[in-house]
């Protein structure tokens, strides 16, 4: 707490070492008696704790305008009028604010902690609140609660004027009641500011703890701890300093505070220290998307670049390539039915990023014919793209991965490869082949080729996968459903869905976007592990 000199009231147990000692040099100073030596060692303590507090605020770093602006208007505003006027429930005493140190300190730990959600428990008129949003990203958000309706008036005008003061939602009444409604939302807080009534500082801490309010590894900062040196003066009895001393207890035996019983292995601390969603992250890294100007392969696209990675968009359709927005890109037209094609497309990307880590062979097609009548051109168009096109894809793309040792390869392969294509008759009756053999099979679609090729890559991921892991890569593949696409609106596909969707546990049909954790997954360091495999993504459908 820093106050300026005329306003200055002892608070924290350096002011009071300092009002003592100033007592006892004038006693000195006064008594001829007194040797010099002591008056001279008085003075020297003095020097040291007078100097602290001015020296910490001018070491600090200096609060912006916004905040200097509040604590001016908290400063000057005459708090027991206030209160007289009945404009507050309580006298507020100044001494109240957080001062811009310990602001300085809040907004640092929210910094250092990257919190995004931070509770603050005992506003007054939002020193510590705007310190702390300042430190919060854009999208972070501070709930205050306060007991004072008046506070929250008094706080508004200047959160508005703060580009940061958005982000702090101000709740009033007694914190207790915030604290049981954010639980029964299921709210979580990276950071906690414990500053409101003392008595009460015990059970939020319970509260907090008992109900999950602090996320894992999240912080609780509590003002007051050594208040005014009352919790360790062996006489005093003061009923605040005994609540704040009965709650350092409870707090230092808490067997949750710390995890001093915590292994501290790679499953806490994270595999070189990195988290779960922190190994998921793809910065730095080179990927393609083939098939990625629309659907599936646009919304992979997406999310790669979205977990940091640097993403080629790769589509027969030049232009659908150029309007899939990604940051950064680049966007390259490659039929890769055609080997030729697909060499230069995997050129063009490491001629501008130097290299490849992450493969997403995603382009096919599908035609539908029953089978007795299926052509061979069917058949060939269907196989040069979803088998033999990714086959290449693979290789080409492998050759690279193998010289430096590192590679994912994720295909998209089907559902479809799962099961097979058929319909048989019964008494004259069309009846699905798994009624007869407990066997599932899409339909009422006929699409032998499309099957047959997509179970085709799914050999080649777990073939390749193999082959090539104790060489770095790892290839694996992904299944989705029945993805809801403009295509399966179309007159002739409208009417399966409502059979399809009967045929789903999930009840709905998959949305691109249930797809794009998978690739992330698989495209990341998290899934080093996991070579050859179909990851199925289809709501329940194949197993039922
Ligand atoms: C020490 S001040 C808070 C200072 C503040 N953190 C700052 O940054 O300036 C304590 C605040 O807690 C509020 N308060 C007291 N009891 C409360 C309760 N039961 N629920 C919510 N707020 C309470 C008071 O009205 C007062 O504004």
């Amino acid at each position: 707490m820093y106050l300026a000199p005329s306003l200055q009231i002892a608070d924290t147990p350096v002011e009071f070492i300092v009002e003592y000692l100033l007592k006892a040099k004038e006693i000195a100073d006064n008594n001829a008696n007194v040797p010099a030596e002591l008056r001279d060692n008085l003075q020297k303590a003095l020097d040291i704790a007078s100097g602290l507090d001015g020296y910490l605020e001018n070491m600090s770093s200096q609060e912006s305008e916004p905040l200097a602006e509040l604590y001016r208007k908290s400063m000057s505003h005459d708090w027991d009028k206030a209160y007289e006027d009945g404009k507050t429930l309580f006298r507020l005493p100044i001494t109240c604010i957080t001062g811009r140190v310990e602001g300085q300190v809040l907004k640092m730990l929210v910094h250092m902690s990257k919190a995004k959600r931070v509770l603050e428990i005992g506003m007054f008129t939002g020193y510590g609140a705007l310190s702390m949003a300042e430190a919060l990203p854009q999208n972070g958000q501070l709930i205050a609660c306060e007991l004072e309706p008046f506070l929250k008036d008094f706080s508004k005008p200047i959160f508005d004027k703060s580009p940061h003061g958005k982000k702090i939602m101000v709740k009033t009444g007694p914190a207790m009641e915030t604290l049981k409604e954010l639980a029964a939302t299921g709210e979580q807080f990276d950071l906690v500011f414990i500053d409101a009534d003392k008595q009460n500082y015990i059970n939020y801490y319970k509260f907090l703890m008992d109900h999950n309010l602090l996320r894992m590894d999240g912080v609780i900062c509590v003002d007051n701890t050594l208040f005014k040196g009352r919790v360790y003066l062996k006489d005093a009895a003061d009923e605040m300093g005994i609540a704040l001393r009965d709650f350092g207890q409870f707090v230092t035996n808490d067997p949750r505070v710390e995890q001093n019983n915590v292994t501290y292995d790679e499953v806490f601390e994270g595999v070189q220290g990195k988290a779960v969603l922190d190994r998921m992250r793809l910065d730095g890294k080179v990927a393609y998307v083939t098939g990625a100007g629309q659907g599936i392969g646009r919304a992979f696209a997406h999310a790669l670049g979205e977990a940091g990675a640097k993403v080629a968009i790769i589509d027969l359709d030049k232009e659908k390539a150029e309007n899939v927005a990604c940051i950064p890109n680049m966007a390259v037209s490659a039929d890769i039915s055609k080997p030729e094609e697909v060499q230069k497309m995997i050129d063009d990307v490491v001629s501008k990023w130097g290299t490849i880590h992450i493969a997403c062979n995603n382009a096919g097609i599908n035609k539908n014919s029953a089978s007795e009548h299926t052509s061979l051109e069917e058949w060939d168009q269907t196989f040069n793209v979803n088998l033999r096109g990714t086959f290449m894809c693979c290789q080409a793309a492998g050759r690279v991965m193998l010289k430096q040792g590192y590679g994912k390869i994720i295909n998209t392969a089907s559902m479809a490869s799962l099961i097979g294509v058929g319909f048989g008759k019964e008494n004259g009756e069309e009846v699905k082949f798994r009624e007869k053999v407990k066997f599932t099979v899409p339909h009422p679609q006929k699409q032998l080729s499309y099957n047959t090729s997509k179970a085709g890559v799914v050999k080649l991921t777990q073939t390749l996968g193999t082959e090539w892991i104790d060489r770095g890569i790892r290839v694996n593949c992904i299944s989705p459903g029945i993805v809801d696409t403009p295509l399966i609106h179309s007159e002739s596909l409208e009417p399966l869905v409502q059979r399809w969707l009967s045929d789903i546990p999930a009840g709905r049909l998959a949305q691109v976007t249930d797809l794009q954790a998978a690739v992330v997954y698989l495209a990341s360091d998290a899934s080093d592990y996991m070579t050859g495999h179909n990851l199925v993504i289809e709501g329940g459908q194949s197993l039922w």
